[in-house]
């Protein structure tokens, strides 16, 4: 790798996606999943105990959860592990208070997940953030915590600023929110419910819920601290979660890598029918990400879960897919990425809280694609794509790490193909353009 093809154009800040001349043959050891950390951050925090997080993501979204952490007064000691396995944090609980002040970036999990923890610590706390976080619904947070007894001020359109005054306790019981627009809702209340005086009951009212396999993730991690978790199920979906009041263990948890950041990487492997392996890929997990094992199969790649990892095999061909991809909406840009390089058309369903992420995911990956030559048309939940042949221009990434991953995936096939602002990437990944020349080679 040459320093400068991982780094921005001195002059005009645009970085030049690599081409990819022929196959990629790379293994790319993935940086710990964003989702897990911040959750098991929240969890430690919470605990009646010191808890240790081996292999965290280290990462703006992740940072920002730590630093709120430690104003609220825990105590988070970055560094190795006492065995030399790796990077690890060991999180000291302590009596939560304020007055404090939580950036939250535009990190959804910070914004969702921390309000419920404010709640139960000792005096004020200001959360403010990035322009587009107040543009972010909390509705389903903020209205559901003053419910069981939370003191919130905000202006009024359920979104930040805010000012949580937190009691020192929550009461708690039973609460329906409408968690259509973020099944962080109902993530953020599970995890404190334990903490408050009578748990949690979360009833979901409202539209089809997505990210499933995010609120298992919470559940799991609920449980694997010592949690009571019930989750009655109505017509084979869970719409009722409940978390009875316990005090919560100190676990020593290794983070799993974040397989929706190894998205572009497998990408890569199926755009240029190569081969790359993601290295200790859980042969069981709750992330979303491991749905690309089936959906970019589909697409024309073939994959094996070893030992050695998960290995994608790209077949030369892409194919079109037409997929809902409601459960697994984080994973979007980078199947239109490919799906724009296909030999068929694709319809992608069941994204439309899309337009409430990073960005309005589904107008900016239209608007990009088009922009190089593109046919993407928006549909009321998702994306018509027709491939067409493709040329070079800027990419636009409106702050969104996954638009300047997709960006990169098309720059593959792509000759001339500029990201602006790559360093968005640092949200959840933060040597990306490093990783990608690295596993090409140039
Ligand atoms: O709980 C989580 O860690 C996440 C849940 C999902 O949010 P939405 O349900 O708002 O899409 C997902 O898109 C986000 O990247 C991470
Ligand atoms: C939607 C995402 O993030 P957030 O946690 O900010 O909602 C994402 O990472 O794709």
């Amino acid at each position: 790798m040459t320093e400068s093809s991982a780094q921005p154009d001195p002059l005009t800040g645009l970085w030049p996606a690599p081409y990819a001349g022929g196959p990629v043959d790379a293994t790319v050891t993935v940086p710990g999943s964003k989702s897990v950390t911040n959750r098991a951050l929240v969890l430690a925090a919470l605990a009646a105990e010191p808890g240790w997080l081996r292999r965290p993501l280290r990462s703006r979204d992740t940072l920002l959860m730590a630093e709120a952490l430690r104003t609220l007064g825990v105590k988070i000691d970055e560094g190795m592990g006492p065995d030399g396995t790796g990077e690890a944090w060991r999180v000291i609980p302590a009596g939560l208070r304020g007055p404090a002040t939580v950036d939250v970036g535009n990190a959804g999990t910070v914004m969702r997940f921390l309000p419920p923890v404010a709640a139960l610590a000792d005096g004020p706390v200001r959360f403010d953030g990035d322009p587009r976080s107040h543009e972010r619904p909390l509705h389903g947070v903020i209205d559901a915590l003053r419910a069981l007894g939370a003191r919130i001020d905000d202006d009024g359109r359920g979104a930040l600023p805010m000012t949580v005054h937190g009691g020192g306790g929550v009461e708690g019981g039973v609460v329906e929110i409408d968690a259509s627009s973020s099944s962080q809702f109902v993530s953020a209340l599970l995890l404190s419910g334990a903490r408050f005086n009578h748990g949690v009951e979360v009833r979901h009212v409202g539209g089809r819920l997505p990210s499933l396999p995010h609120i298992r993730m919470t559940v799991d991690m609920l449980r694997a601290v010592g949690a009571q978790v019930d989750e009655p199920e109505h017509g084979g979906q869970p719409n009722v979660w409940r978390v009875a009041p316990s005090a919560l263990l100190g676990r020593d948890l290794v983070v799993e890598p974040d397989l929706s950041n190894a998205q572009p990487f497998l990408a890569a492997a199926l755009v240029t029918g190569g081969r790359v392996t993601v290295p200790d890929w859980p042969a069981r997990t709750t992330q979303p990400g491991d749905a690309l094992r089936e959906i970019f199969t589909e697409m024309g790649g073939s994959c094996e879960l070893t030992d050695r990892g998960l290995t994608f095999t790209g077949g030369g061909r892409i194919h079109g897919i037409d997929v809902d991809l409601g459960e697994v909406g984080e994973l979007t840009p980078g199947i239109a990425a490919v799906a724009a390089l296909a030999d068929s058309p694709s319809t992608l369903r069941g994204v439309a809280h899309l337009r409430l992420h990073e960005t309005d995911r589904l107008a900016a990956l239209t608007k990009e694609i088009n922009g190089l030559g593109g046919d993407v048309t928006e549909t009321e939940d998702g994306l018509h794509i027709r491939p067409r042949p493709l040329r070079g221009g800027v990419f636009h990434t409106y702050h969104d790490h996954r638009m300047a991953t997709a960006g990169a995936i098309i720059g593959l096939a792509v000759d001339g193909v500029e990201i602006e602002n790559v360093r968005t990437t640092e949200k959840t990944l933060p040597d990306f353009p490093r990783m990608w020349t690295e596993m090409l080679g140039v």
